[in-house]
Order: structure tokens, then C-alpha cells, then sequence
């Protein structure tokens, strides 16, 4: 490898390219939410599947009501779940409830507000709309039709997708088998929190940020671990977990001190380097790579915000790639005021969102340093600068990523 640094670009790139990818599996509806689907969804039925009613009401025919009716005997009661009833006679009405089949030989919903009803006729009142054809009526096949491509193989489900293919009739559907992810704080500084602190010690706070991130992104197959600044125990406990897990996340332990274990003992277990260092700030020492057996191993700087930020710029979207899932745009947006880049190297930088008259924009919230976590709170992210020395005006589009 050159000494040239890589880019952000080029390491997303490179853990996109290396990410190995993980086998697809068959899960239930209800184990659906976050998954990354490895089949193509295509509808079984119309949809809607039948001429759906959308208001409590009555049903009639409109040609009846064009030629001058406005009052109908109810001749029966059509509810949701029942097989639809006809309407006996154009002078008849049927009571229909929201999610019942349209009764056959009806074209026109008239609600119940809009109607009077007395000994078994229906009165369209005379201060209410006058009916329109189709009215109140969710027509079948109208939002997709049987045979149509629902859900692209590549698409991440939400509420909304899995929604779609329970409609479909589905109990199962094939996605990325959910990584088992291990997340791994190392540093002798750190004590679990909640139990008694030195003053030279420090809570351990990364693991939980990233475990929060990982949960808010629909990961829930996690563990954590915590493994001092020692050369045997580091090989013994990280040995055993790159056997237990398709990803790895350390964070610490990878720049220049003499503590700094974390790479040289991942080579030793046999995990592959793909990159060490990348041109940016905060995150500078982000050391990437692959294991023997498939794992794909982020060691993450330990300083606070590189660990935040490099979750977020890397593992995510690297624990996108191997579940097959089919790359977003990622969503751009400029600053409300210039920002001076100091360094060679691109930057990201916390922000908040504000209204401008030119629409919503990034107001910077820059931090302390990379050891300074507290600044992070109420930021929604941070966006990407490129390499300094230079003034990035306003008007600059620039990536944003979402914590
Ligand atoms: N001579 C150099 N020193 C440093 C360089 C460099 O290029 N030359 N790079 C700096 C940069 S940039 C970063 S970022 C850090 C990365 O350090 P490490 O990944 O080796 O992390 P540690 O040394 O273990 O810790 C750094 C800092 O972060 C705190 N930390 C670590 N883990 C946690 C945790 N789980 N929760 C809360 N805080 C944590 C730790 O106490 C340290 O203060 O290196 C610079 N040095
Ligand atoms: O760049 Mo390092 O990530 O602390 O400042
Ligand atoms: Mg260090």
C-alpha cells in the first residue's frame, strides 16, 4: 500500500468492497424490522384486492341518485369480513362499514353524517355534499396490481415493507442473516459505569454509544466486552470472539502509544488489514480489516467522537454493504455560515439543523477535540468537509450523515 492516505471515500469504498457478505436466512414476520431483504417481493393479489369502502355509511347507485332518489330503503348491512351482498333493487340502499367489500351493483358511499335514518330508510340531508360516482370507494388494484414488483431484492424493511409483505400473504421472507456484532472497549482507564471511579479513571462510555446506534439501526444481535491494555489477554479475548461473531467493533488501542495493542494482536489472530489511517479529523487512526474466517473488524479510534463518527461513516454503511443492501443516496445539505477547514485532511463536523430563507440548513457545533462528547448532544449528525486549507461556504452542498 502507498503512504498515501485514503480518502473517506476510498475507505468506505474499500470496506464496501471487503465487507464479506453474510448468508441469506428465512425469518418470521415479527424478526423482519431493520433486515436487509434477499428476495424480490412481488404481489400476489391486487391491491387493494376488492372495491374497498373507506366511510361507515350506506352504498347505493349513483345513476339512482342522478335521476332524482335521495332516499333509500336499507335493504341489508354489508360489514367488513363478509362476502358482498347486491343490492336488491336501484331504490335500495345497503349499510356499509369502512373495509367492507363494495355490495355489487353499488358505485357511491355516502357517509353516515350526511344521512338521516328513520324506519329503515335512508335520508341524504339536505345540507350535505351531493354524492359523487366512486366516492368513498378504495378502488381494487389501484395502489398495485397482482404481479407487480413490490419490494426490490437490496431493500432495507421498515415498517412500511414489512407491512407490504405481510399484505402479501407471507409468513417468512429471505433477508441477510442479522450480523452477530461484538462490540469491544480495551483501555486500562476504563470502569464499568456505576461502579467506584479513581481519579485517574474513566467510565466506560463508548461501548454504550455504539451499542444505542447500533439498537437505533435496527441491530439487536449484540454483545459487549471490555478487555484491558494487555498483550495475552487481548489475543485470548479477541480470539475468541472473531470465533463467536460476524463483526467485530473495538474501540481504542489503535495510534502511536506504547498501549496501543489492538492492530499488531488483530494481525497476529490472522485478520487480514485492508486499511490503516485515513485522511480525516476526528478518526484519523481507524484501522479496518477482514478475518480468516470471513469477519470484517473495525478497530475504531477511542477518542469519543472519532468512535461516534466513524460508526457512523463506516461500520454503518459497511454493515449495509454485507447484507446486500443496495446503497442510499446519502442525503446533502449546506451550512448557515462559512466554515474555515485548518487541516489536510477532510473534516467532519457536527451540526444542528436550522431554517434559513434558502430552506434547512447545517448550523456547525463544532466540538473540543475529539475527546470532547458532550458538545454531540442535540446534534443530528455531522457533515463531511473536504480537505483544508479552504473556506467552505455556504452554499456548498455538502454529505450529511445522520447519527
Ligand atoms: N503521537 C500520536 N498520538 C496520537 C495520535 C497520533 O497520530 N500520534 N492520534 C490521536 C488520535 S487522532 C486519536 S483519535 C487517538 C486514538 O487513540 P486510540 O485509538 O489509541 O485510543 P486510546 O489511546 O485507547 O484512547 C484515546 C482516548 O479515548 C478515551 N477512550 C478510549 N476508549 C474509551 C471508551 N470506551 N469510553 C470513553 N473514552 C474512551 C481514552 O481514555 C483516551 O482519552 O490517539 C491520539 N494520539
Ligand atoms: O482525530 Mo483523533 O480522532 O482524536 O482527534
Ligand atoms: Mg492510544
Amino acid at each position: 500500500m502507498s503512504s498515501r492516505l485514503l480518502s473517506p471515500a476510498e475507505a468506505e469504498a474499500a470496506i464496501r468492497q471487503q465487507a464479506t457478505q453474510l448468508p441469506a436466512v428465512h425469518l418470521p414476520l415479527a424478526a423482519l424490522s431493520g433486515a436487509v431483504l434477499r428476495e424480490s417481493i412481488t404481489s400476489t393479489r391486487d391491491q387493494p384486492p376488492f372495491d374497498r369502502v373507506t366511510m361507515d355509511g350506506i352504498a347505493f347507485s349513483f345513476e339512482s341518485w342522478q335521476g332524482g332518489r335521495n332516499s333509500f330503503r336499507i335493504a341489508g348491512t354489508q360489514a367488513a369480513g363478509a362476502a358482498p351482498l347486491t343490492l336488491p333493487d336501484r331504490t335500495d340502499c345497503i349499510e356499509v362499514m369502512t373495509g367492507a367489500m363494495l355490495p355489487i351493483g353499488c358505485d357511491c358511499v355516502v357517509p353516515v353524517e350526511n344521512i338521516d335514518v328513520s324506519d329503515g330508510i335512508a335520508q341524504l340531508r339536505d345540507d350535505a355534499p351531493a354524492p359523487v360516482r366512486n366516492v368513498n370507494v378504495h378502488a381494487r388494484g389501484i395502489d398495485s396490481r397482482r404481479g407487480d414488483l413490490l419490494l426490490p431484492s437490496g431493500c432495507r424493511l421498515g415498517p412500511a415493507e414489512v407491512a407490504v409483505i405481510a399484505s402479501n400473504g407471507q409468513t417468512h421472507a429471505s433477508v441477510a442473516r442479522p450480523p452477530r456484532i461484538v462490540v469491544i472497549s480495551t483501555g486500562d482507564e476504563l470502569v464499568e459505569p456505576g461502579q467506584p471511579l479513581q481519579d485517574w479513571q474513566i467510565s466506560r462510555s463508548n461501548v454504550y454509544a455504539v451499542l444505542a446506534s447500533l439498537r437505533q439501526h435496527g441491530y439487536s444481535t449484540l454483545s459487549h466486552d471490555h478487555v484491558p491494555d494487555d498483550l495475552p489477554k487481548l489475543r485470548e479475548r479477541l480470539r475468541s470472539h472473531l470465533a463467536a461473531n460476524d463483526v467485530m467493533i473495538l474501540s481504542g488501542g489503535v495510534s502511536m502509544g506504547r498501549f496501543d495493542y489492538v492492530p499488531q494482536v488483530l494481525q497476529e489472530l490472522g485478520v487480514r488489514m485492508i486499511f490503516h489511517k485515513v485522511a480525516q479529523r476526528p478518526g484519523k487512526p481507524l484501522w479496518f480489516g477482514v478475518g480468516s474466517g470471513g469477519q470484517t473488524v473495525y478497530a475504531l479510534p477511542g477518542n469519543p467522537v472519532s468512535t461516534l463518527v466513524c460508526l457512523t461513516r463506516y461500520v454503518l454503511p459497511g454493515l449495509q454493504a454485507a447484507q446486500g443492501a443496495t446503497a442510499r443516496t446519502v442525503e446533502t445539505i449546506s451550512l448557515a455560515q462559512s466554515y474555515e477547514v485548518k487541516p489536510p485532511l477532510a473534516v467532519f463536523l457536527p451540526v444542528t439543523l436550522t431554517q434559513s430563507v434558502a430552506g434547512q440548513c447545517a448550523l456547525p457545533h463544532p466540538t473540543r477535540g475529539s475527546g470532547d462528547f458532550t458538545s454531540l448532544i442535540g446534534t443530528v449528525g455531522f457533515v463531511e468537509l473536504p480537505p483544508g486549507p479552504r473556506v467552505v461556504m455556504e452554499d456548498a452542498s455538502l454529505p450529511l450523515y445522520r447519527w
